[in-house]
This record gives structure tokens, sequence and C-alpha cells, in this order.
């Protein structure tokens, strides 16, 4: 497992991703999520946004069904994983698109069930500049699923700042039928 920063270190969601062989503490967020919600086993077609280390990827390609596909994008490299593809882009520009309808043709994938996005922008500073980044990248991943999703797909992202405004928007995007869960 990657370093962990700060107050997570030492803490169970640290210890039981590592028991687990994941690659990261978020992983067992999905894991929590995926228990209670049931959208992995019936997901054909996956796309993680802001995948790196694989962690989320990981969980999925354990729970979707045999011989889906599963996706990951980061900015940064993600190692090999069996089971997935992976590639190096930035999920806001245009040109990241691009990539993902080709390796959809490439599989012969129309839209993905479930998009997942669990990313955090790089931006250090002040809390408030840090919060509008997070909630920005939320809003640019909302936009990619409503491009890729198919018709009742699902999309689970995180959000950790003001979470019922970024829901309002959400909805607004992918209409009313969302949900807001937290995790620790
Ligand atoms: C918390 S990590 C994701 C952890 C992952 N879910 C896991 O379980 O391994 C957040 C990621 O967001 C990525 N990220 C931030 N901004 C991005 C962007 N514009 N495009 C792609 N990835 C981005 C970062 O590089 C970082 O790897």
């Amino acid at each position: 497992m990657g370093k962990v920063k700060g107050k997570h270190r030492l803490d169970k969601y640290y210890h039981l991703a590592k028991e687990h062989g994941y690659r990261s503490r978020a992983s067992w967020k999905l894991v929590q999520l995926d228990s209670k919600f049931k959208f992995l086993h019936s997901s054909r077609a996956v796309l993680d946004l802001c995948a790196a280390p694989g962690g989320w990827m990981q969980v999925a390609v354990e729970r979707v069904p045999v011989g889906s596909l599963v996706l990951g994008i980061d900015l940064v490299r993600i190692a090999p994983l069996r089971g997935a593809i992976s590639i190096e882009q930035d999920i806001t520009k245009p040109e990241c698109r691009v990539k993902v309808k080709k390796i959809m043709g490439d599989n012969g994938v129309k839209a993905f069930d479930l998009v997942l996005h669990d990313g955090s922008p790089n931006v250090g500073g002040a809390w408030s500049q840090e919060a509008m980044s997070q909630n920005a990248l939320v809003i640019d991943a909302v936009k990619l699923a409503t491009q890729f999703l198919a018709p009742k797909g699902n999309f689970v992202t995180k959000v950790s700042f003001f979470p019922q405004a970024i829901h309002l928007r959400i909805w607004e995007l992918l209409g009313n039928e969302s949900v807001v869960y937290s995790v620790e």
C-alpha cells in the first residue's frame, strides 16, 4: 500500500486495506458503499476517475462480473492491475474524453454502467481554496459521467466539502434519484 499521511496513517481502515492487499486506504470506502448499495455486481463497464494508485479499481475488479471493463484514469501512472485498463489523463481535458471513447470502442462498450470518482486536486494552500478545487473537480467528474453513463447507470463520488451544496448541483446534472451517504 502507498504512503498514508497524517491522521489516517494508523487508523482501522489503513489496517483493513493493508490486510486485504489493497493499494489504498480509500479502497475501504468503496467496499463500505458497495456493501450498502450493491452497484458493482451488475456493472459490466466501470469508469474510475482519479483512480491512482488503484485501490478502488482493485475492489471493482473483484466484484464486477468476469469479462467486464474496468478503466481507471489519473494524472499519474497507475501500476498495472490484472483485469483492468488504466490511462494517464487529466479528467478535465477534452483529450481525456477522446481516449475514453477510443477504449470503449476497442472493447465493444457503448456506455458505462458505473462511473466512480475519488479525486483530490493537488493544490495545497488555504482550506477554502482546497474546498473550491475539490468541488470543481467533482463537477467536472459529473459532467464526464453525463457523457458516458448508461441510462439508469450509477455515479459514485467523494465529496469532502459542503456535501449538501454540491448534492444540489449533482441533482441538476444527473437527476434527483441520487443519495448522499457518509463514510469515515
Ligand atoms: C485520493 S486519490 C484516489 C485514490 C483511489 N480512489 C484509490 O483508491 O486508490 C485522488 C487522485 O486524484 C487524482 N487527480 C486529481 N486531479 C485529477 C485530474 N484533474 N485528473 C485525473 N486525476 C486527478 C490525483 O492524482 C490522485 O491520484
